[in-house]
């Protein structure tokens, strides 16, 4: 079986940048793949974000806008409580069948991948892609290591011949921007507007969440 898969892009995306994007697009072309950037509704493990799911949805259309490989998947806004992954997993298995699932993750985001809701049961879902990021080139956890170790392959096509399973490290164009970083900027009354997408940095309406 060799059938293109579908990546999963998930974040809190308050608000998407640069990072977000160049990363998923270049994963999108490593993988051969179909990216979701899936906005979280209840992010786990943080505070809640600025913009409201809606305002955050908006965002990520104007950020869209234009192309057809990246695409919005919003099915965990409509999912009150803390939006898990693995319950994201379990519903997109449920109507994808056998294609092959990829959960794309920052090294930041995979390094806490222990701590997260039943977080082993993930492969049984989806393959893992943890994309490099500068800065987190952090110590892995023991249990994590271990299951990098069964798991990884170094070649994408292991990834398009089975559901699920394995993990892949993406070597993607290294870009130290953060989510945290561009609301910094706008809270000091600065112009980040090289670290956003177009159609973001011109708009007053979608920034608002950051200014107020
Ligand atoms: N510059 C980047 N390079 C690689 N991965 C990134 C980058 N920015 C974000 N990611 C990944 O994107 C996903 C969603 O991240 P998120 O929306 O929390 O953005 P963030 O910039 O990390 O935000 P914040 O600063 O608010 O924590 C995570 O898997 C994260 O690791
Ligand atoms: O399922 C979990 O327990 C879990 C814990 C932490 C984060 N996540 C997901 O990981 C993605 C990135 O999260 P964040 O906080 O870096 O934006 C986002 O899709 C979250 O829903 C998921």
């Amino acid at each position: 079986m060799s059938t293109r898969p579908l990546a999963i892009f998930g974040g809190t995306f308050d608000p998407i940048h640069i990072g977000h994007l160049t990363v998923a697009w270049e994963a999108a072309e490593l993988l051969d793949a179909e990216v979701r950037l899936m906005p979280a509704n209840v992010p786990p493990h943080r505070s809640p974000p600025l913009a409201s799911a809606a305002e955050r949805v908006a965002m990520l259309r104007a950020a869209l806008a234009g192309q057809s490989r990246l695409v919005l998947d919003a099915r965990e806004l409509e999912r009150d409580g803390p939006s898990y992954t693995v319950d994201t997993l379990h519903e997109l298995r449920a109507e994808q069948g056998a294609r092959p699932l990829v959960l794309l993750l920052g090294a930041d985001a995979f390094a806490g991948l222990p701590t997260w809701n039943r977080w082993r049961e993930l492969f049984d879902f989806a393959h893992v892609g943890v994309l490099s990021r500068p800065g987190a080139e952090v110590a892995r956890p023991a249990v994590l290591a271990e299951e990098v170790a069964a798991r990884r392959v170094d070649n994408v096509a292991a990834l398009h011949a089975e559901p699920c399973g394995k993990l892949v490290e993406l070597a993607v164009t290294p870009l130290e921007v953060s989510a945290t970083r561009i609301r910094e900027l706008l809270a000091a009354g600065r112009d980040p507007r090289y670290l956003l997408p177009a159609g973001l940095f011109d708009d007053p309406v979608l920034l608002a969440p950051y200014r107020r």
